[in-house]
């Protein structure tokens, strides 16, 4: 498809001459702030289902030259929805080694180091993420901010491999783990609203799921994130660093964001 970046004359402000819907309504990511928020009770903690994976599986780590993406088996899904939506990869948002503000998602205009996103679609009606991504609810997408703190083995899991896939276009594949471990302990409290793909082709077929509380990855996790990938390929002469690969909040318009908790 048509050549898009986070900076330059591909940056996000053209990406809706190639990408129309990139221009339209429903837009993600947003900033959820307090007054747009709704208190909805019926919304119920999330349930994921073969998380767990086994070590003996092998996953695809890949760099995309848009962010690092890891492959997940459609076993894994989300029960806790009208529909099952099954998963499909995670990839994550970061900022840079001198920008520790790189989240899509900010909470009352606080930008969080880093994002993880788990993207999912709905198997209940469709055969698979191709021809779901632009149906309206065709996605779902898990977000799990991420603050720089502690240690976070789980994140080890994957990160340890970055080097392998320094340049666009390089795969390794790495043993599983239980993805559980990358989410925060409560999958209680969250934001809901409806909203879209935040690269191109920016389709607003995602049911976003937020949590409202981060995660943390040491500085030296943090750092490695933000310093070891390049968006361009091994034999292109300028090697250009993958950083800052986030998406600017966009209009929440007159969507009302729902929140599962009450502050
Ligand atoms: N923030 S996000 O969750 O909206 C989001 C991304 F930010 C992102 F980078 C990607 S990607 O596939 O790594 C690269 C762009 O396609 C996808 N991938 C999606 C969109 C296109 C596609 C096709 C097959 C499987 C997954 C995806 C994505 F859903
Ligand atoms: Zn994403």
């Amino acid at each position: 498809g048509a050549k898009w970046t986070y900076s330059g004359p591909y940056g996000e402000q053209s990406w809706s001459r190639s990408f129309p819907f990139c221009g339209g309504a429903f837009q993600s990511p947003i900033d959820f702030q307090t007054p747009i928020l709704r208190y909805d009770p019926a919304l119920s903690p999330i349930e994921v289902k073969n998380y767990n994976l086994p070590p003996s599986e092998q996953l695809t780590m890949s760099n995309n030259g848009h962010s690092v993406k890891l492959s997940l088996p459609s076993s894994m899904h989300i029960s806790s929805m009208p529909y099952r939506y099954s998963a499909s990869q995670l990839h994550l948002h970061w900022g840079s080694s001198s920008l520790l503000e790189g989240s899509e998602h900010t909470i009352n205009g606080k930008q969080f180091p880093a994002e993880l996103h788990i993207v999912h679609f709905n198997s209940d009606k469709y055969s698979n993420i191709s021809v779901a991504l632009d149906k309206s609810d065709g996605l779902a997408v898990l977000g799990i901010l991420i603050e720089v703190g502690n240690f976070n083995p789980a994140f080890d899991r994957f990160l340890k491999y970055l080097n392998g896939v320094k340049f666009k276009d390089q795969k390794v594949q790495i043993a599983a783990f239980n993805i559980r471990e990358l989410l925060p302990d409560g999958l209680h409290e969250y934001y809901r609203y409806d909203g879209s793909l935040t690269t191109p082709p920016c389709y607003p077929s995602v049911l976003w799921t937020v949590f409202k509380n981060p995660v943390t990855v040491s500085r030296q996790q943090f750092l490695s994130l933000a310093t070891s990938l390049y968006s361009s390929s091994s034999q292109e002469s300028a090697p250009e660093p993958l950083n800052r690969n986030f998406r600017k909040t966009q209009l929440a318009d007159n969507r009302v964001i729902l929140v599962s908790f009450q502050q």
